[in-house]
Parts: C-alpha cells; structure tokens; sequence
C-alpha cells in the first residue's frame, strides 16, 4: 500500500519536473508552413516569374509542378501563391487561390463544386456535393467565376489521383474556360509526385497544363539537415538536441529519396520519445527508436488498408511462419488460404489472383517473394515474411475478420503442419 502510495504521488510528479524537450512541438507538424524555405529558393523563384504576370493585369501560364514525395512542392507553392495574394493587394488586382488536395475532392463533380463554393460568400448560394448534372455545375462555376474582373488560381494536389480515376476530362475543360469568360482569368497548378501519370493525359491536355513545368529535385543529406536546423531552432528547447540528432535523422531520410517530411517525422518522433522517458536530452538512440515506430505505424496503416482477400492470403503466410514451413511456394500459401477461406466461409479467389496478391504484398514489403530456379523443374517462388509473425498478429486483432480467425486459434488448429 505504502508503495503504491508512493508510486501515485510520483506519477505525475516525474512528468511536471521533467526537462521540457518541445517549445512549440507544432512547428514539426505537416500543417505548419515555415517562413523560410532553405533549398527551394530557385523554385521559389521561378514561380514568381511565371505567376508574376498577375500583378500586370495578363493571365499566367497553367504550371505542372513535379518531384517525389516530401520535396517541398506544397509548402512551396502555398507559400509563393500567399506572397502573390500579398503583392496583389498592394497593386489592387483581384486575386483568389483555390487549394484542393484531389486525394480528398477526387472526382469531376466534386472539384467543380468546391471551387463554386469557394464564391459562395460572394455569390450567396452554394452547391449541393452530390445530385446536380456536372454539366449545370460547371455553368454555374463559369458564373460565379466569371461576376467580376479578377484572377483565379486553381491548385490542383495530387492531380494524378484524380486523372487516373476519372480521366482528363475537367483538365480539359479548365484549361479551356477561358475562351468562355468576358471578365475572369482562371490558370490551373497542377501538382504531381507522379511522372507517369502524364500517360492518361490526352497531347492537347497535356500541353495545356505543361505550359511551365517546375521540377523538384530530392533533397540531399547536407540540405535535410538545414532544413530541420532551421525548424528545430523554433521547435525545441535549447541545448536539448544532441549534436547527432539531426545529422542523423537527415541521413536517415536522403536514403529514402530525400523525403522532408519523413526527415521531420523523424526528428518530433525521437523528441517524443526522449520526452516520454524524462530524459534531459534527445538522443541518437531515441532516433533509432522512432525509426522504428514509424516503420511499424506505416506498415501498419498498410496492413490495416489492405483488401480482405489480400489480408488472408498474408494471414496464410504468418500461419506457415508459425509452423516453420517457410519459405513456401504459391502453392503451399494457396492451401493455407483457401483453409482460411473455408474457416470464414468466404469465397475464395483463384490461385492465379492469389498469385498476383502476393507480388502486390512483395511489393508493399510486407513478404519477399523471390522467383528462384529449380533447375528442370522450372522456377518457382519463395514466400519469406517481412515482419514478425506476432507482429502481423498484433495488427490483425483489430480486423473484423480476422479477430474471429484468432479468437478460434486457427494457427493450433491447423494439424498440417503439427
Ligand atoms: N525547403 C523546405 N524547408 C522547410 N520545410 C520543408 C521544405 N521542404 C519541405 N518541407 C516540409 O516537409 C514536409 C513535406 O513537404 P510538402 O508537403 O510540401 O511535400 P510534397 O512535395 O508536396 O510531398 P507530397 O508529394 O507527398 O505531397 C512539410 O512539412 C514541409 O513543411
């Protein structure tokens, strides 16, 4: 009793008295946009002169922005289109910037409603974001666009999202609409971390969008680390980082294509970390751990996405892992899956879709499936798990199906293997 007296009268206490690692944790957040862009400035640049038309009465041209994932096109364009809204009122021309983010407003329909309803303080009606024709829909975007002499910057994120889905369809009518508007300039930014994705674009489409392209390259290890530098000054208390930290989160990050935001995922993670444990200082031990952490959170976000049957046929695969009958070949995963589809009274699929459901699980990098030679037998495939078995288990205990897979402890049932 005396002891749990003691414990309880720490507990808070140990928190209250800790070093405070964080000054303003939310400075290494992904919705903070910073005031500086270190390594961006001939982007930053470029932009400028492409959109600096605006500020001269004449339309800009549309601009297709590119580059991998966590290079900066975002933020960038965000903080250049807020700087030319800045300008503009200095110079009194009319300008709006329409973000939209096509991960989120992912077809036709909803990217014309949204930007009728940007207006709608202006226009005093709002439109519905299911149910009307597309077509009225775009009358009216024309409309409200179309009540005043101004400039109308439509940012498109993740474009290749919405063209893959829906075709290029609403690209080809908004790089068109100016032809139909009297008083309304309307120039569209596309942003994309997918190259290919200029295949589903019709030549005329494509070359309407393309007028300007800007690239943005992966940043290296040494321009990671400015870039955290310059966040973790406003981010962290003084003298709580150790000297290794953020050289090492930046060189943790440019191995994989010199992602920024995983760089910055990296550093408030080990600052957690550190914080949690009450220790006086980050570490670069806490930045192994939260290497760790993020890798498990993003597999597990994966896992947990997965379509059912590709969740069964990783089930089948953890199920052999617990028998030591690994690696297998499709064959044997077939077995074990369609056992499991038995259990579940589920359908289930052919082997051939199985197969492709194990390159899609390779891919991903939850299991290696490597295509050896067997010499005259041919080549066949040797599934290994990527993950821990238990760890593949943890995560499935919140499935629906699965939970009642594990609840009848089919890995003991299964005599096969026994
Ligand atoms: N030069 C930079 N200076 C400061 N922060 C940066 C810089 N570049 C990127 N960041 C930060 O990195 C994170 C990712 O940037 P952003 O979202 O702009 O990348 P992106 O290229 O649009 O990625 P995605 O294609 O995945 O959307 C954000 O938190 C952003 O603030």
């Amino acid at each position: 009793m005396n002891n749990e007296q003691t414990y309880l009268d720490s507990l808070f206490e140990k928190y209250l008295h800790a070093k405070r690692i964080f000054k303003h944790k939310e400075v290494l957040r992904h919705s903070y946009t910073p005031k500086e862009l270190p390594h961006r400035r001939e982007q930053i640049e470029t932009l400028a002169h492409i959109l600096v038309p605006v500020l001269k009465g004449e339309t800009p041209s549309n601009i297709f922005v590119y580059g991998k994932t966590g290079t900066g096109k975002t933020v960038t364009i965000k903080f250049v289109t807020e700087e030319l809204k800045k300008a503009s009122k200095k110079y009194s021309v009319p300008v709006d910037v329409i973000y939209l983010n096509c991960e989120v407003v992912d077809t036709q329909y909803r990217v014309l409603a949204n930007i009728v309803n940007y207006f709608k303080h202006e226009s005093g009606f709002e439109v519905p974001l299911v149910g009307w024709p597309t077509d009225e829909v775009y009358s009216r975007l024309k409309e409200v666009i179309d009540a005043k002499e101004r400039f109308v910057i439509i940012i498109l994120d993740e474009i290749d999202k919405l063209i893959k889905k829906n075709g290029d369809d609403i690209l080809y009518n908004l790089t068109r609409i100016n032809t139909e508007l009297q008083n309304a300039r309307v120039s569209i930014i596309g942003i994309s971390n997918d190259l290919r994705f200029k295949e589903y674009l019709d030549a005329r489409v494509l070359s309407s969008l393309s007028e300007e392209e800007v690239v943005f390259p992966p940043y290296d290890a040494s321009q990671l680390r400015d870039i955290l530098e310059q966040r973790a000054k406003y981010a962290f208390n003084d003298g709580v980082l150790d000297a290794a930290v953020i050289p090492l989160c930046a060189a943790l990050a440019a191995k994989e294509h010199g992602d920024a935001r995983k760089a910055l995922d990296l550093l408030r993670v080990s600052g957690e970390i550190a914080e949690r444990e009450g220790a006086e200082k980050v570490l670069e031990r806490h930045v192994r751990k939260a290497q760790e952490k993020i890798e498990h959170d993003t597999m597990e976000e994966v896992i947990k996405t997965l379509p059912l049957h590709s969740k069964l046929v990783l089930y089948a695969v953890v199920v052999l892992d617990e028998n030591d009958a690994l690696p297998a070949n499709t064959g044997e995963v077939y077995v074990v899956y369609k056992e499991i589809c038995e259990a579940l009274d589920v359908e289930p699929l052919t082997q051939r879709r199985v197969s492709d459901l194990i390159n899609e699980l390779d891919m991903l990098g939850i299991i290696n499936a490597k295509v050896v030679s067997k010499g005259r037998y041919g080549r066949t495939k040797e599934i290994r798990l990527n993950i821990p078995a238990f760890k593949v288990k943890n995560m499935f205990r919140r499935d629906y199906h699965l939970q009642s897979l594990l609840a009848m402890d089919f890995l003991k049932q299964r005599r096969l293997f026994a």
